[in-house]
């Protein structure tokens, strides 16, 4: 009999990342890192700065080409093994089964991954259209559709139907966005004039404007006060739950993390050090040394110096996205 996969995230992934390494020239940013996203979680990428997250998240949204290593991406559930080997012995990025598709995004150019294999992501510094209102970054969003409404412009230009139709349903779909992150009401304002909170769930509204099936998130909750924090939290698990959209996020609010993940995923020197549900990995003395900087067995010592667990909401020194060593 065949003994049933530990975690959900084994079995029913929607990524895999197989033996990803990433160097520049001499220096290994991320060494041979094997891990799931599981369907319809959220799952923390953790560990102390430099630690090489945002290096995995550059891999997997195709802004890097990784060294060594494959990345994929399934819209179908199950492993869908046979497929995926089938794939990776031709030169194909993805096969053509309808609903059912696997992509190999080693092989993909970034935009093709967000339009093909619907993988959206946010970045640590905000990258908004400054100059353009709420609404209008939104629509950006939306260009792929648009254009394929438009007849690749024509359409646009003569204001076909077609094309009438398809942007009154960008328009809907953006204003459901901006109702869902609370920002309807600075539709028409430029996206520079808003707060910094406001443009954080800003971008988290532009790329689930993508419809993507995978949304990565990189320090969503970066610069955000205690409300904002709690307001994301909200907002991340009603993506989850209501649009069943699986979630990659890097954070080092470990309030956050613990708080709303599922499976946390550490990295140290671009290894892996820890890999489980979220009390695991907090109990996991290698995670505590490699935030702390001190040996396995100098753990206990220091949490019984602070009299309380290290990695524990607001008891880390990760807090204040400070992300431990640096
Ligand atoms: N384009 C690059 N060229 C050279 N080195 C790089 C490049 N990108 C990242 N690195 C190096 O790779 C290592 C991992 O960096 P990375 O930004 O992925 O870490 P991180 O865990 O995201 O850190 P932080 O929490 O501070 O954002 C670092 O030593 C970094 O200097």
């Amino acid at each position: 009999m065949k003994t049933p996969p530990a975690h959900t995230w084994d079995d029913n992934a929607v990524l895999s990342v197989e033996h990803l390494t990433m160097r520049f020239g001499g220096l290994v940013a991320v060494n041979d890192l094997s891990f799931n996203v599981g369907r319809g979680d959220i799952t923390a990428l953790i560990g102390p700065n430099g630690a090489g997250k945002t290096t995995v998240f550059n891999c997997v949204t195709g802004f890097y080409k990784p060294t060594e290593g494959r990345i994929v991406m399934r819209h179908g559930t199950g492993l869908q093994s046979e497929k995926i080997e089938a794939l990776t012995r031709t030169g194909r990025q993805f096969n053509d089964d309808g609903d059912d598709r696997v992509f190999l995004l080693e092989r993909m150019p970034d935009f093709e991954i967000s339009k093909r294999a619907k993988v959206a992501r946010t970045f640590q510094n905000i990258r908004l259209f400054g100059g353009m209102t709420a609404l209008e970054n939104l629509l950006v969003a939306q260009h792929n559709p648009l254009m394929l409404a438009s007849s690749m412009t024509i359409g646009g230009i003569l204001n076909l139907p077609s094309y009438r139709k398809a942007r009154a349903e960008a328009i809907d779909f953006a204003a459901y966005w901006l109702e869902k992150t609370g920002l309807i009401h600075r539709a028409d304002d430029p996206a520079a004039d808003l707060p910094y909170g406001d443009q954080r769930r800003l971008e988290i509204a532009r790329a689930m404007c993508t419809r993507p099936q995978l949304l990565c998130l990189d320090e969503p909750a970066a610069g955000l006060n205690p409300r904002e924090s709690t307001e994301l939290n909200q907002l991340l698990q009603y993506i989850r739950k209501d649009h069943g959209t699986s979630i990659l996020l890097i954070e080092h609010d470990m309030g956050v993390v613990m708080e709303i993940s599922d499976h946390v995923v550490v990295l140290d020197y671009g290894e892996k050090i820890s890999d489980g549900d979220p009390d695991h990995v907090k109990n996991d003395p290698k995670v505590i040394s490699a935030y702390l900087g001190v040996d396995e067995d100098e753990v206990a010592e220091v949490e019984e110096a602070l009299d309380m667990p290290v990695i524990h909401g607001k008891t880390d020194p990760a807090e204040n996205g400070e992300g431990g060593r640096s």
